[in-house]
């Protein structure tokens, strides 16, 4: 049987031009169609795979204490550590407990003036009993940054783009974020929801999983399993490149669903987003991928921004409502 999600190899991009013509024609297919495919030919070794799982589960091993030290409603800029249940999707809890990294930097002082979403800028939480993780972590960062640059080259090319055209998000202090997280097995919940059917707010989302299972999309209306497959980042369009290709490139439905009895699930998504001073380009299709662009979806329930820092704070906001009381207590009375 045909798969569904199909495996793209990325060096394949960067060889000869035959390689790389057959590479664009099916990353168009893959995001056009299912909006979802494994990247291979990364560069990102096993080892650094490895190396940051065995990480992640040292790191949910420690004693509860020592992580909720690190709790993200310490933060302003929502980087920590969030108990099982602490994230809601839709308004449901989600079953999986989580550590979230941003980019490392200074926080903007505040004076009044700035927009609001300067504020989500600004240092992570790292964990003392576990200083190993920070090196790890950020250099993940780099790495996947780094992947997700050159797949958006190749997005841009295979949409009849120049290759750079979205450099403007991604230039000088891309933005990104993301997390390791921890799925507990059936034996702790009667809940099914790991995490509950979303669309991923970003540009592009690289995601490592392990060999577990759980991850599914919706296609034709159906859950569809995307089975690991070990070496792979899984890579999904978020909702600001479908409104940057008019719809053209998919942002899909997708849940995690909880792991069996005795089992635990660990993933590490990396979301890539646009720099938070951009607005999203919206790209000028050739009129025969024009023709075949379906309009980015419209949800009333979950407006879309094209100034990026709105839109982030939006989406995080929503997600963490105990962060947005105690540190956006003015939005909230505004909204
Ligand atoms: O853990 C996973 O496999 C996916 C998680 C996810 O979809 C998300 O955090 O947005
Ligand atoms: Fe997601």
């Amino acid at each position: 049987m045909a798969r569904l999600f199909p495996i793209l190899d990325l060096s394949s991009f960067e060889q000869d031009p035959a390689a790389r013509a057959m590479f664009l024609r099916d990353l168009r297919y893959a995001a056009r169609d299912v909006g979802f495919f494994y990247l291979d030919g990364h560069g990102i070794s096993l080892d650094e795979i490895e190396r940051l799982f065995e990480l992640s589960r040292q790191f949910f091993d420690l004693p509860v204490q020592e992580k909720q030290r690190i709790e993200m409603v310490n933060s302003s800029q929502f980087r920590g550590y969030t108990r099982v249940a602490g994230e809601r999707t839709r308004g449901q809890a989600d079953w999986r407990e989580q550590l979230d990294f941003g980019i490392e930097r200074d926080p903007v002082p505040q004076n009044g003036r700035q927009p609001a979403w300067t504020r989500l800028h600004g240092p992570n939480q790292w964990p003392q009993a576990l200083p190993q993780l920070r090196p790890v972590i950020l250099d993940w960062q780099v790495r996947v940054a780094e992947v997700a640059i050159r797949l958006l080259k190749a997005f841009a090319l295979s949409l009849e783009q120049p290759e750079d055209v979205f450099e403007p998000i991604y230039g000088e202090g891309a933005n990104h974020r993301m997390k390791i997280v921890r799925y507990p097995g059936r034996e702790q919940t009667d809940d099914d929801q790991g995490v509950g059917a979303h669309k991923d707010g970003g540009f592009l989302t690289l995601l490592l999983q392990d060999n577990v299972g759980g991850l599914q999309v919706e296609y034709d209306g159906k859950w569809v399993d995307v089975e690991p497959v070990p070496g792979t980042l899984v890579v999904n369009i978020g909702e600001l490149l479908e409104l940057a290709s008019d719809g053209y490139l998919r942002a899909t439905l997708h849940r995690v669903v909880t792991p069996s009895r005795g089992a635990e699930r660990y993933s590490v998504p990396f979301f890539f987003g646009a720099r938070l001073d951009a607005t999203i380009p919206l790209l000028n299709l050739p009129e025969e991928l024009a023709a075949e662009a379906k309009g980015p979806a419209s949800d009333p329930a979950n407006p879309l921004f094209r100034d990026v820092g709105v839109n982030v704070l939006k989406s995080r906001l929503r997600s963490h409502p105990d962060v947005a009381e105690r540190h956006y207590p003015d939005l909230l009375k505004a909204s």
